[in-house]
């Protein structure tokens, strides 16, 4: 497999470089104004709620979508107008597999690998992927973790120079998702790009390089997790966010205590944000020190509630997720 990998013609800062991309059906645009770059060498995940336009962005990519209008460029290609070119050296793992449902699991790994110059071991690939256990039953009757490991040692077999990965450990057991995630680590340290969506957020938190959430056919946020995480960009310590969760009596008023926090914001606003993930259950995110917890027990005391079960931690990729997204259901 090649050390590093150089984009080859056109945009030259990625891999992948998506640029205004817009998808309509029926005048409905799904992907509204998209732009994204995945490096080479790198992991670049993207998030979003259930209808946010990910898997239509990403299948713009591998070209079995065509754009509405935009740009997309896959190592400076077309990838509807060259995708002749491209097969040979771009993976892609599908949401439902796509795989012939009626030839075995070893028949298949087999199968697509002989159609690549230079592929991995396929016997190599399919222990590491538990391929072999199931290499004699056929596609159809694979449970459906199974099916997602051969679609992911189909797309990687190849060895392709960009990877797509549509929620590649979606279903999976545990010891499965370890063996996933080393992989993607592996094919980051041979130059891949790698692009993947989940709706995981330790899977996005422990792999990605770059995150990019998607809302309504938009990117509405952008950056490493570490980026993601930290409340403000001039956050003095350059810091983590922290996050303190409590329980309390229902109904409280979270402006009133995310007002009564100590700190100052950018515009002199308060830095924290009170949030209330279910009845009478409470999260807090901001600066996290011990004067903040000091001042929320004071501010609890003061109207006579006792909070149980405090809490104080790192705030997560998902309080990051449900800030940006909101937390109503699609
Ligand atoms: N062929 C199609 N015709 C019409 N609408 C479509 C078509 N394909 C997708 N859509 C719509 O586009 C929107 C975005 O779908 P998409 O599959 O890209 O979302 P997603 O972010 O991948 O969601 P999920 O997390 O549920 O996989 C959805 O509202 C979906 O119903």
């Amino acid at each position: 497999m090649p050390s590093t990998i150089a984009p080859t013609g056109g945009p030259s800062h990625g891999a992948v470089v998506v640029r205004g991309l817009v998808k309509r059906y029926g005048g409905r645009p799904v992907v509204d104004g998209l732009d994204l770059v995945a490096p080479a060498g790198a992991v670049t995940a993207v998030l979003g709620p259930n209808g946010a336009g990910k898997t239509t962005t990403i299948e713009c990519c591998e070209g079995l979508r065509t754009p509405t209008s935009g740009t997309v460029r896959v190592l400076g290609l077309d990838p509807v107008s060259d995708a002749r070119a491209l097969r040979p050296r771009v993976g892609v793992m599908l949401q439902d597999g796509g795989l012939p449902t009626g030839a075995r699991a070893g028949e298949v790994l087999r199968h697509v690998a002989a159609m690549y110059a230079a592929p991995r071991d396929v016997d190599e690939l399919a222990a590491r992927l538990g391929v072999e256990s199931f290499a004699r039953t056929t596609v159809r009757r694979l449970s459906g973790g199974q099916r997602q490991r051969l679609a992911l040692a189909a797309a990687v077999v190849g060895r392709p120079e960009v990877v797509f990965l549509d929620e590649p450990s979606a279903g999976m057991d545990p010891q499965s998702r370890q063996a996933v995630w080393e992989l993607v680590r592996e094919l980051r340290a041979d130059g891949v790009a790698v692009v993947l969506t989940t709706h995981l957020m330790d899977e996005a938190e422990d792999l990605a390089d770059h995150v990019h959430v998607v809302d309504h056919g938009r990117v509405i946020a952008s950056g490493t997790v570490r980026e993601l995480l930290t409340t403000t960009p001039d956050d003095e310590a350059g810091g983590v966010a922290g996050a303190v969760r409590f329980d309390a009596a229902p109904d409280i008023d979270l402006a009133a205590l995310a007002a009564a926090m100590p700190g100052d914001g950018t515009d002199g606003s308060s830095p924290w944000s009170a949030t209330s993930p279910a009845p009478g259950s409470y999260v807090l995110t901001g600066p996290t020190d011990p004067r903040a917890l000091a001042a929320l027990t004071a501010w609890l005391a003061d109207r006579d509630l006792l909070a149980g079960s405090i809490t104080v931690g790192r705030r997560t990729l998902e309080d990051v997720f449900l800030d940006l997204t909101g937390r109503h259901l699609r």
